[in-house]
């Protein structure tokens, strides 16, 4: 079991480049068992959750070669319909792949993802549009099973919550089914965008991604194309949020700012210092933050997977904020662990009232959950003294050489063997 070690106090200093966005590759990387020839993807970040969902296209009889930066993806020997419980229980992002099975192969039967640390996760919104394209879904012994012998038909689907994974799935199902989708309500994020850029390039027809109507006119074949998958808005705030708490002065490059409203604003009225660039974001702080109130909701509200990474920036700030989690019912894992460090935190439901105290102690503590082990490390690099943290294997989903980005910036951090 591995940990990091982290000497906290020290300002950060210098520029640190974001890697791709692994909420928009790992779709991307499942809607190359799409198309008829194969797809190149470019700079694919180095994460845990990409190689999932490679053992995963690769359990379906696909290949991927790699060559320099470019991962190239051959669906077209994919010759099984079946995903076993061992892949879906490491990463839940898997089951996207019930779109394309059912849309290329007319029959899927995937393990179900399992509940995890932040909600209960249901999946009824993806399997209900899957029936309203003419599938016959069946739940039992740990497994849904879905075919459709007569092929995916186009209908109009609302979604009852703007949910990223079911407007993914169903997109991919659409791109290729017979006639007119219509996802009503369907999530705005920019990863959503990014799949679309992704799949029109492959020679989809889908128009107002980015907006809550999505319109797919389904064709006959997809062709095989290359992507860039544009950059990690959460990596991103991330970085901005440990410079804000730590201090310093650090440019966070390969950043669309317009991806990042909310949290910008936020740092705003936190008294943080933030220079906007055309690719890139400038952070100036000397460590002081005003207490300030966030409430996540989906996009372009303030995304919930930099709650826990603002909450830690809470935990040192002038004064009382609330921190309210709209998205998933229980993403407050975290509190637990700041209050190792010191943290005044008391939670009420969906809501965390977050006392600001004059600094943090370094402790020894545990990642529950990919973003809660993010905040975690955030602050340890604010704390005074030697912050330990565990269960890495939650940070390495998402984070692409973490330790080695902040060592760039000066940060005093190790990862070694726990023994
Ligand atoms: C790989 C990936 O892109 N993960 C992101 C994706 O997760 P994911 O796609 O799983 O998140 P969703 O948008 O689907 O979930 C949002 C809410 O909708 C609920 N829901 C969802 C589907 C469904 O069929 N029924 C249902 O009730 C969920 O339980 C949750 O409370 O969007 C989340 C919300 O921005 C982010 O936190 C995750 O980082
Ligand atoms: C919750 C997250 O990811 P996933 O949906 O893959 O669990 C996340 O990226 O913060």
């Amino acid at each position: 079991m591995e940990k990091l070690i982290i000497r906290g106090g020290r300002p950060l200093h210098g520029h640190v480049r974001v890697s791709s966005a692994k909420n928009a590759v790992l779709p991307i990387i499942v809607a190359t068992l799409l198309p008829d020839s194969p797809s190149t993807i470019i700079d694919a970040p180095h994460l845990e959750d990409v190689k999932t969902i490679c053992s995963v296209i690769e359990s379906l009889g696909g290949n991927i070669l790699l060559r320099d930066n470019a991962m190239i993806f051959d669906t077209t020997t994919v010759d099984k319909t079946e995903a076993s419980y061992e892949l879906m229980s490491r990463m839940r992002a898997s089951f996207l792949i019930m779109g394309p099975l059912l849309a290329k192969k007319r029959h899927a039967k995937i393990a179900l993802p399992g509940g995890c640390m932040i909600g209960s996760r249901p999946i009824d919104l993806h399997l209900k549009a899957f029936e309203a394209m003419g599938a016959k879904v069946t739940v039992g012994n740990g497994y849904v099973e879905a075919s459709v012998p007569e092929g995916l038909k186009g209908a109009t689907i609302y979604l009852d919550f703007p949910s990223v994974g079911a407007t993914e799935n169903i997109l991919m199902a659409a791109a290729v089914a017979d006639g007119k989708t219509i996802i009503e309500n369907a999530a705005e994020e920019p990863e959503i965008v990014d799949l679309v850029t992704f799949l029109n390039s492959m020679g989809a027809n889908i128009k107002g991604a980015g907006t809550n109507v999505i319109r797919v006119e389904g064709v006959k074949h997809l062709y095989g194309a290359s992507h860039t998958v544009i950059p990690d808005r959460i990596e991103a705030g991330t970085f901005i949020i440990a410079a804000a708490m730590a201090g310093g002065d650090v440019v966070v490059d390969n950043v669309l700012s317009e991806h990042l409203k909310p949290l910008l604003a936020k740092l705003g009225e936190a008294g943080v210092k933030v220079i906007k660039d055309i690719d890139s974001v400038r952070v100036i702080s000397d460590g002081h933050i005003h207490s300030t109130d966030i409430k996540t909701l989906p996009y372009p509200g303030f995304p919930t997977d930099l709650q826990a990474q603002f909450m830690a920036m809470m935990t040192i700030g002038d004064g009382t904020s609330t921190v309210t989690e709209t998205v998933f019912e229980n993403r407050f894992m975290h509190v637990g662990e700041l209050r190792r460090m010191g943290a005044n935190i008391e939670v009420e439901g969906r809501k965390a009232i977050v006392h600001g105290v004059p600094f943090l102690q370094g402790a020894f503590v545990r990642a529950t959950d990919l973003r809660a082990g993010a905040a975690l490390v955030l602050a340890g690099l604010a704390a005074h003294g030697v912050t330990e943290v565990g269960d890495l294997r939650h940070i390495d989903r998402g984070y692409d050489h973490l330790v080695e980005k902040l060592r760039g910036l000066g940060a005093d951090i190790i990862r070694v063997d726990k023994d």
